[in-house]
């Protein structure tokens, strides 16, 4: 029952709340215990009611619920959940925020990605799959995550909400739902430039305002391998390539168009990461430091680094293409 959490030592907790931790190091049975320690460290199951069996059965359920493909596994799901726990922790946000918030957001970064299957919306809507069908081209991915996480829920050995009002429940329920909704790529500017207009005013107590920086932290957390130690956050790029290659294949193989920064014949890693960085990872993560200085030496010195990195790499190989053609 509870020797678990009892095995994982007083600086492993400490470090569980760093942007540093290194997911390679671990095994998926120790992720499945240290996302156990994360919801008794933010103090969720006395909050709650939430039995220790029934939090391990959730857990291990959400577990066998992410597909074995090569980035958006169940290491990607404990990645984001383990950012968002550091992330909370570093902005304080425990007394900015309702405990019933910081759950929705904790538990919408373990349920983002739900039984992705590799290919993703564009792919989805293009070859008319049955879950492009199912939400009409509408997020079909997102749809589709949030509705295995509430399947999961929704069996009572498993439903770590079954102690809550129907209050309480409705609210998570919304909140996870626009949560992992948000997680679309494709509405990135729309929620950043909302978060952009609030942060200036940003007030904690406007529903509106902490619905946005929900949204925000829930896509931070999502897409910040850049932020961890190159060791940890390059084996995560190359995993990325290779997923989107294994889509582009496939898109050539059934004459679908071919994104091209999923084409293995177009992508230049570097390049295609320095663009990613400046366009998308920095405006995102300078907005939230706007709101929450002390992330400034956590998360956005670590991606100037790897910009930085990867600018160097895209000038090391343009010199050697010009070298090595005459
Ligand atoms: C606006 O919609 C976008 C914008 C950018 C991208 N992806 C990229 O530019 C490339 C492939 N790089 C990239 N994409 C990344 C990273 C982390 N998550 N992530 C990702 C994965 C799946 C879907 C979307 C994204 C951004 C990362 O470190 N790099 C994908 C979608
Ligand atoms: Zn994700």
């Amino acid at each position: 029952c509870c020797y678990s959490s009892l095995q994982v030592t007083e600086e492993v907790r400490e470090h569980l709340k760093t942007p540093i931790f290194d997911n390679w190091q671990w095994e998926e049975a120790e992720m499945l215990v240290l996302l156990q320690v994360m919801y008794t460290d933010l103090d969720f199951l006395t909050a709650f009611n939430i039995e220790l069996e029934v939090l391990q059965n959730f857990l291990f359920e959400v577990y066998c619920h992410y597909n074995n493909i090569p980035f958006h596994n169940f290491q990607h799901c404990f990645c984001v959940t383990q950012m968002m726990y550091g992330l909370i922790w570093l902005t304080d946000l425990r007394n900015k925020l309702g405990r019933i918030e910081l759950l929705i957001m904790l538990t919408s970064a373990l349920c983002h990605d739900l039984d992705h299957p590799g290919y993703n919306n564009v792919y989805q809507i293009n070859a008319q799959t049955d879950l492009a069908l199912r939400y009409n081209d509408i997020s079909p991915l997102e749809n589709h995550h949030c509705a295995v996480a509430f399947g999961i829920l929704a069996k009572p050995e498993c439903n770590i909400l079954k102690n809550l009002t129907t209050e309480q429940y409705k609210h998570i329920r919304g909140g996870m739902i626009k949560c992992i909704l948000a997680t679309d790529m494709a509405r990135h500017n729309e929620i950043l430039n909302k978060f952009k207009v609030m942060q200036p005013v940003f007030d904690f107590t406007n529903k509106d305002h902490k619905e946005v920086l929900m949204k925000i932290m829930v896509k931070v957390s999502d897409i910040s391998n850049e932020a961890r130690p190159m060791a940890v956050a390059e084996p995560w790029l190359d995993c990325l390539l290779q997923e989107f290659f294994n889509q582009s294949d496939t898109e050539k193989l059934k004459g679908l168009p071919v994104t091209p920064f999923m084409d293995r014949d177009k992508v230049s890693k570097p390049s295609s990461q320095t663009n990613f960085i400046r366009f998308v990872l920095l405006p995102l993560f300078t907005e939230l430091t706007k709101l929450f200085p002390c992330l400034e030496q956590h998360i956005l010195e670590p991606v100037r680094g790897a910009l930085e990195y990867y600018s160097n790499l895209e000038r090391a190989t343009k010199e050697e293409e010009v070298t090595v053609k005459p």
